[in-house]
């Protein structure tokens, strides 16, 4: 088997992945953490699914992706196999979505069926194909700590010699099987013996026959009495219908007596209701006459001539013609008393209607007179006031006659006036100044005079010559107050002058407002006038118009009585119709009364009919049953004759004694002799049964002894066979512990040859021993880490190269997986592993697969393959270096 192509998608840390293998010696190298391992444990994944696993399938699936695809393509003997797995994570569970083998036989599907299917092509389960072909990274000590009895296991299982010890471990179950169930049988057989031999003893056949001459005698006893008892019940039988005869006829003779006693006493009931009969007819009769009276009396009332239907019946039509008319004619004079009636009220109402109109319209004409009076006397008072207002106006014009100005000129005159006053008294005032001003030069010229100085210059003077001075003063003083008096005197005049220009505008003013008010109480005049002319044609219009309103109603009063009257003349026909209905109702009953007393005279004649008739019914079915009765006795006298009573009694004798009999034998004798013989019956199928039972013991027995026989002889073959397997597997073994032994030393001489160890020695039980030089022996655990390694890589391609030539050409070999073998190495070492590779492919081993970072081994590979981690996407990639460069290689470690 090898390896021929390897794709990955999100397995680990791959992302796209793919990678062709060869043939020979392939190293796979890279730095730590790149992936390297993951892609060996991606083709042993392929191949066994989950089992190939130390964790879970989750971890196979890159971190953070959803799902992750793995494809594995490989030859094995002779055909091309190719497996495709799809693991799916949801949530944190991861399943297997996708799994196919495709082989040259066909297609398998679903991981467990794959699993199985490359067990048993590669004729390892992943267990072996780790024990065998896959040495995981740090596993160096697996088989080396392993018990001698865990690697006998593995190597047996490896060789397929577990097969072995499983075959005879099946055939000792099969003998303690066997044993068990011989055990169980040969019991059964002793105890069916015992019975055998304790029914022997009982002598069944002898008991048989002594019951069987019993049996015969009791049912001798049992016919005889049958056939006795046969005979009384038939004897029983005929006494019996002899006395069911008698009791027949006595019977018919009952019967006939009782018919006859029946038809007597309906043949008198029958008489004595005709006698009621004939009385109720003569009642009836009586009845007749009165109703004849009644009639005749009922009739006399009425107006009919006879009392017939037919009568009865024209006299109602009448009668019903009649009413209608008078109907008719009282619902005219009804309604037409209704309309007279309304009419009246309504003419009553337009009566008072029309007076209190009238009475309206006077009223208003009142009203209208007294306004027109109130007019007049306002208008008296008007004229009085506008004559008093004139008088005043010829006053005022009057005063005006002596006055300087026109009525209308006062108001320029007063104007004028003040002004002559104004400059009038502008002057006096100027001249009071001047004469004050005069008066104090006077008394300053006097004073400076009075002391000695000039009046006009003040120098001192004596006797002045200036003197004169004060003359001319004094003069100038009287001259001023001359002609402020004159002044003071024409301001007085203009005062008075003033104060009469003023009364005179004033009375101006007055006349003024006086021609306005005259105006004014002439529009009022005017006014007043046309209201009393108008007011007085109005109320006597209004006056007229109510007289014109009262004789309207008084003629509408008039109307409503007429209105009235006849009402009441109509109402009166009404009340005589009524009354002429009442009549005629009376008249109907009476018809009434004659129509129901011939009803029941026609009744009563009815009822008498029948009764008649019913008489006569009664007497013919009496005639009938006289007839009968005669029959009857005649019958009754022949049955009479007919019964014989001593007959009778020597048949009840007869039937008494065969009942005795019967009685005695069927209840006492016959059932005793039947439980006699039910009870020797079962007796006899007791011992029957038990011989029956005695025949099949035999038989079964018979049976067992010869089972019993061949599981002895099966016995003796499962023994054997057990310890044929045992023994082939120890023989076996021992040829392969031999074998293995041998190629473990040959591969241990190649990869440490020193010397120090002579060889190893692999006991029967597969225990290890390695042994010094000088010949002293040593556990291989007590090997230095590197020796272990060096062992464990030995022990390992010599258990591989036993398999390989054991049972290669059956099922080819997978390839040789070696995950960083040379961890625990020194130099030396590694260059007599590139050995131990070297001697495997010379010894046919086809593929190599190593992970390795050591030069040596990637100087040795055939085919080197490169694995890389993007450190900034942390993915993985393969990749083929197809000419190892060992220089660049090692610049890159
Ligand atoms: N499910 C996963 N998703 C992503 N990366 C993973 C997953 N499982 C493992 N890895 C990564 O893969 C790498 C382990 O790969 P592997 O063991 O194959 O490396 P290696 O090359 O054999 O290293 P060494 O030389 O140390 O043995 C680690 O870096 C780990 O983080
Ligand atoms: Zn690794």
């Amino acid at each position: 088997m090898r390896f021929t192509h390897v794709a990955l998608r999100n397995f680990k840390p791959y992302d796209d992945a793919e990678l062709d293998v060869r043939d020979g010696v392939t190293v796979i190298h890279g730095v730590n953490g790149s992936g390297k391992s993951s892609l060996l444990e991606a083709c042993f994944f392929a191949l066994y699914g989950s089992k190939a696993l130390s964790g879970t399938l989750e971890d196979v699936v890159t971190t953070g992706e959803d799902d992750a695809e793995i494809e594995l393509e490989f030859v094995h003997d002779g055909g091309t196999y190719r497996i495709e797995r799809r693991i799916r994570v949801s949530g944190d569970r991861a399943t297997t979505a996708k799994c196919v083998l495709e082989g040259p036989d066909g297609t398998v599907e679903g991981a467990r069926d794959v699993r199985r299917h490359v067990a048993s092509l590669l004729r390892m389960d992943a267990e072996a194909f780790v024990n065998c072909a896959y040495v995981q990274q740090g596993e160096v000590n697996k088989l080396i700590n392993a018990s001698p009895s865990q690697r006998q296991d593995m190597i047996d299982d490896l060789l397929q010699l577990g097969k072995l010890e499983e075959y005879r471990e099946r055939a000792g179950n099969a003998r303690l099987g066997v044993e068990d169930v011989l055990t169980s049988k040969r019991s059964v057989l002793d105890d069916i013996e015992s019975q055998i031999a304790a029914k022997e003893d009982e002598d069944l056949h002898a008991r048989l026959n002594a019951l069987e001459s019993d049996l015969a005698e009791v049912d001798e006893k049992v016919s005889n009495y049958e056939a006795q008892r046969d005979k009384a019940k038939s004897t029983l039988d005929a006494a019996q219908s002899t006395l069911d005869e008698h009791a027949e006829k006595r019977e018919r003779l009952s019967e006939v007596e009782s018919a006859i006693e029946e038809l007597q006493s309906k043949v008198s009931e029958d008489e004595a209701e005709r006698d009621t009969l004939t009385d109720r007819i003569r009642e009836l009769d009586a009845k007749l006459d009165e109703l004849d009276d009644d009639i005749e009396s009922a009739v006399a009332e009425t107006d009919l001539d006879e009392a017939s239907d037919d009568a009865i019946d024209a006299r109602r039509d009448t009668l019903a013609e009649r009413e209608s008319e008078i109907r008719e004619e009282l619902s005219e004079s009804r309604q037409r008393a209704q309309a007279l009636r309304t009419q009246a009220e309504r003419l009553e109402e337009r009566a008072t209607d029309l007076e209190s109109r009238a009475e309206e319209k006077r009223e208003a004409a009142d009203a209208d007179e007294s306004t027109a009076d109130e007019a007049a006397t306002e208008l008296e008072s008007f004229r009085e006031k506008r004559a008093d207002i004139e008088s005043s106006i010829a006053d005022i014009d009057e005063q005006f006659a002596d006055a300087p100005v026109e009525r209308g000129s006062a108001a320029a005159l007063l104007d004028e006036r003040r002004t002559e006053r104004s400059e009038a008294r502008e002057s006096l005032a100027e001249t009071e100044t001047e004469l004050k001003n005069a008066r104090e030069r006077l008394t300053e010229a006097e004073e400076l005079r009075d002391a000695g100085k000039c009046p006009e210059c003040g120098q001192p003077v004596d006797g002045s010559p200036h003197v004169d001075a004060i003359d001319d003063r004094e003069a100038d003083v009287e001259s001023l107050e001359a002609e402020r008096d004159e002044l003071e005197s024409t301001v007085e005049s203009l005062d008075a002058a003033v104060e009469a220009a003023e009364r005179l505008v004033e009375l101006e003013t007055r006349a003024d407002s006086l021609t306005d008010s005259l105006s004014h109480l002439d529009d009022r005049i005017e006014d007043r006038e046309k209201t009393l002319e108008s007011r007085r044609e109005a109320a006597t219009e209004k006056r007229e118009t109510a007289d014109e309103l009262d004789a309207e109603a008084s003629e509408k009063r008039e109307a409503a009585t007429t209105q009235a009257e006849r009402a009441d003349t109509v109402e009166a026909t009404v009340e005589d119709l009524e009354a002429d209905l009442d009549a005629l109702e009376t008249r109907r009953e009476r018809l009434d009364r004659v129509e129901s007393l011939v009803e029941t005279r026609a009744d009563t004649v009815d009822t008498q009919e029948r009764l008649r008739e019913r008489r006569e019914t009664l007497a013919e079915v009496n005639d009938e049953r006289r007839e009968h009765l005669t029959e009857r006795r005649n019958r009754r006298a022949e049955l009479r004759e007919a019964v014989d009573e001593a007959a009778v009694e020597s048949a009840k004798k007869r039937k008494q004694n065969a009942e005795a009999y019967l009685e005695k034998v069927e209840t006492e004798v016959l059932p005793k002799l039947r439980d006699q013989r039910d009870d020797l019956q079962s007796r006899i199928g007791g011992v029957q049964s038990d011989l029956e039972r005695l025949d099949e013991l035999r038989e079964r027995r018979d049976a067992l002894a010869e089972r019993v026989g061949a599981l002895e002889s099966l016995h003796d073959e499962v023994s054997t066979l057990e310890s044929t397997y045992g023994d082939l597997r120890a023989d076996l073994r021992q040829r392969n512990v031999e074998v293995l032994e041998r190629m473990l030393n040959e591969t241990f001489d190649l990869v440490y040859a020193n010397d120090a160890y002579s060889r190893i020695r692999l006991d029967g039980e597969y225990g290890l021993t390695v042994f010094q030089k000088d010949g002293t022996a040593l556990d291989p655990e007590q090997l230095s880490g590197g020796e272990r390694a060096l062992f464990n890589l030995s022990l390992r391609c010599a258990i591989y190269r036993l398999l390989a030539e054991g049972i290669d050409g059956a099922a080819p070999l997978p390839p040789l997986i070696l995950d960083e073998p040379t961890v625990f190495l020194d130099t030396g070492h590694v260059s007599r592993l590139v050995d131990l590779v070297e001697d495997m492919q010379s010894r046919g081993v086809k593929q190599i697969l190593i992970v390795s970072h050591d030069d040596e081994l990637v100087g040795a590979a055939d085919d080197l393959v490169r694995v890389e981690k993007n450190p900034t996407t942390n993915r993985s990639t393969v990749e083929r270096t197809d000419a190892p460069d060992i220089a660049s290689v090692l610049a890159d470690d």
